[in-house]
């Protein structure tokens, strides 16, 4: 089993690509100018004109043997990226993960087996660019956590992708604890023969130890805790709330590493960080609150199950014809004196509860 995991694990790194994905057509160049997708008229904030083939920007590609739904996904992968593109950068690096990165890498040493933890609503923008280098061909377990925040559909799309690679996926809800008795199980499979070496050597038998990483907030240790079906590590719903690393034990068989969540010291793809500022898996103090919610109201806008009915019934705010900066200023007239942040942050907060239903805001790349 081991060995087949590791063995096939492919570049992950590589899928945070996926929102530079193809488009055949490239957006307007103005802010907030009408732009008409396949599938629906919104308007969109920011853009430009061309240059699809400039250096990291995405690159057509060839849609025909494909399905409507996947070329949506596509599509919209590309506009994010055009919309990102005239917006202030995100970036959030906080001491506490400089300071971690580096112990990361220390305790690296000791580890059996990798558990990496991955928010099901973004697994692309979830993988660390850098973690690749840094496990080299330690074991690794792949965890979709908040499964519960996303559809059928979504978790049956991610399945079937890891599935295609052989890479085995467990899909968990760490504030429900669904999928953590499979994780310490298969953490405990994987390092099996540490301690058949150990024996062999005439050593007496130690517990496994497994490192749990991840983004920030992914819900790593409420996973733990889960698990342990003890309060041990620190969770709270913000980002950057874990961060010393901290070892727990689970029976006598498993050691777990907690470790504070890992963000690149400087995030190159804008899409992934304004995911990320969605899934308020990043420090709030890094973004403009107000233009992430715009470019959610233009996603979901574009996200068939959602759509712009979903956005008029919960507000009654037309989204048709106005781009997204446009709704969030009318919310923030009709619900907030004006203040297009308390707006924004009922937009954002609104998502993050459901309330447009669970929905991934990323599909696997093809
Ligand atoms: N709905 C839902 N919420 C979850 C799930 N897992 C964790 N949470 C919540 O998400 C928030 C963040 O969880 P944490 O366990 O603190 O996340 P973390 O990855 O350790 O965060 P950092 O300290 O930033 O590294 C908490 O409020 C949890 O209750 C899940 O599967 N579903």
């Amino acid at each position: 089993m081991a060995a087949q995991l590791t063995g096939l694990w492919p570049n992950i790194t590589g899928l945070n690509g996926h929102s530079l994905h193809a488009r055949n057509s490239s957006p307007p160049s103005t802010i907030c100018a009408a732009y008409s997708p396949s599938s629906s008229t919104i308007q969109i904030v920011g853009g430009k004109a061309s240059g699809l083939q400039t250096n990291g920007s995405p690159k057509p590609s060839n849609t025909l043997g494909r399905n409507q739904e996947e070329n949506d996904w596509e599509g919209l992968e590309t506009d994010i990226y055009h919309w990102t593109k005239t917006l202030r950068p995100i970036q959030w690096f906080p001491g506490h993960i400089a300071k971690a990165e580096k112990e990361l890498k220390e305790q690296l040493k000791l580890i059996d087996v990798v558990i990496e933890v991955r928010d099901a609503r973004i697994p692309m923008s979830t993988s660390h660019p850098q973690m690749d280098s840094w496990l080299g061909t330690r074991k690794r377990i792949l965890v979709l956590n908040r499964e519960d925040m996303i559809s059928t559909t979504d978790r049956n799309a991610w399945a079937n992708y890891y599935a295609r690679q052989g890479i085995k996926v467990i899909f968990s809800n760490g504030q429900l604890g669904m999928g953590t008795m499979k994780l310490g199980r298969l953490a405990k499979e994987l390092s099996n023969g540490v301690n058949v070496k150990r024996r062999a050597k005439g050593l007496l038998p130690r517990p496994v130890r497994a490192g749990v990483v991840g983004y920030p907030n992914v819900g790593k240790s409420s996973l733990i805790n889960r698990l342990l079906k003890r309060r041990m590590c620190s969770a709270a719903s913000r980002p950057g709330v874990t961060r010393e690393l901290k070892w727990v034990r689970f029976g006598t068989d498993l050691e777990l590493l907690d470790s504070p969540g890992m963000i690149p010291m400087r995030i190159g793809d804008q899409s992934a960080a304004i995911k990320l500022a969605i899934c308020d898996d990043i420090g709030e103090r890094s973004y403009d609150s107000a233009d992430v919610a715009a470019i959610l109201v233009q996603m979901l806008s574009r996200i068939p199950t959602v759509g712009i009915t979903a956005l008029h019934n919960r507000y009654k705010i037309e989204a048709d014809g106005s781009c997204g900066k446009i709704f969030v200023q009318k919310l923030a007239r009709q619900l907030f004196n004006g203040d297009t942040h308390q707006a924004a942050f009922r937009i954002l907060s609104d998502f993050r509860k459901g309330k447009f239903g669970w929905i991934a805001l990323e599909r696997p790349p093809k």
